[in-house]
């Protein structure tokens, strides 16, 4: 039998609540907000990830879906002025429309949906986040080469990398798989037309990951122009755009736009995130 929080409502069943305050200390010192920044907490539970940010001076927004939890949060931080408790859904609340960083233990189930929004549209104002999330999804979204191209296109503006794997211990239930601190931060800009390169490059290397990266890349620039380009990316004309890396399609990217390479729109789909 599973072990549940003391003390939590009953309807939080099947979720997982962070029993660690070392490990929400250390989200919380990687994320590092400035006084006033905005910070988002999202599936705050109880607060345990809510009272570091708190201490910080950055404004915090608590959002909670479980009506129980939401009442708790208000009433822990109604008299803390820079906390504002949202009962909400995390994934359908409305984004800030400003910088913001996201601090976190998310709710696994709905993982991938979040990040999706968080990194998938070309507008996200989504300045960086230090997230607790299954480690399996932490693995798999920071390979060099991602498996699929919505992660590629995420890796592409946002830097991904683990910090540390958070034993299964560390919550309350413990769930059957551990966990890991997974950092986000966005990389520096490069202009929207490099960005509208990446998503191009990534788009056809991923439809046809076996042909010559010379081919993907062809597709987009004169022919004549292959070879310096993917050399100056560290890659072989004939490598399949499979295997090359989400730096290596950056980079081309960025030297391609700036030798003048017309790139297609962004798809109007990835607004929505
Ligand atoms: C994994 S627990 C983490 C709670 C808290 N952050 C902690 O570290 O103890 C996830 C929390 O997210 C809430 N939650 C689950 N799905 C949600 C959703 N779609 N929108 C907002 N909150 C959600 C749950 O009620 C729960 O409180």
């Amino acid at each position: 039998m599973t072990r549940r929080g003391r003390g939590l409502p009953a309807s939080a069943a099947g979720t997982h609540f962070l029993q660690s305050r070392a490990v929400a200390a250390a989200l919380v010192r990687s994320a590092a907000p400035g006084s006033g920044d905005l910070v988002l907490d999202l599936g705050a539970g109880a607060g345990a990830v809510t009272a570091p940010l708190a201490d910080t001076g950055a404004r915090v927004l608590a959002v909670e879906r479980n009506p129980a939890f939401a009442r708790r949060l208000a009433r822990r931080f109604g008299a803390h002025e820079r906390v504002r408790v949202v009962h909400d859904d995390l994934r359908t609340v409305p984004l800030p429309r400003r910088p913001f960083q996201v601090v976190a233990s998310i709710p696994f189930a709905v993982s991938t949906a979040l990040l999706r929004r968080l990194l998938g549209p070309p507008g996200t104002r989504l300045s960086g986040a230090d997230l607790i999330v299954e480690w399996g999804l932490a693995r798999r979204i920071t390979r060099p080469v991602p498996r699929d191209l919505e992660t590629a296109w995420w890796a592409a503006r946002f830097e991904l990398c683990v910090r540390a794997r958070v034993p299964a211990d560390r919550f309350a239930p413990a769930p059957s798989v551990d966990a890991a601190h997974l950092v986000v931060r966005r990389r520096a800009d490069m202009g929207a037309g490099a960005v509208r390169g990446a998503y191009a490059l990534l788009e056809a290397a991923y439809a046809t990951p076996a042909a010559p990266a010379r081919a993907v890349l062809g597709a987009f620039v004169a022919r004549r122009d292959t070879h310096r380009l993917l050399a100056g990316a560290g890659a072989a004309p004939a490598t399949p755009a499979g295997e090359l890396t989400v730096a290596q399609w950056r980079a081309l990217a960025r030297a391609a736009s700036r030798e003048g390479t017309p790139w297609p729109a962004l798809p109007r789909r990835l607004d929505r995130g």
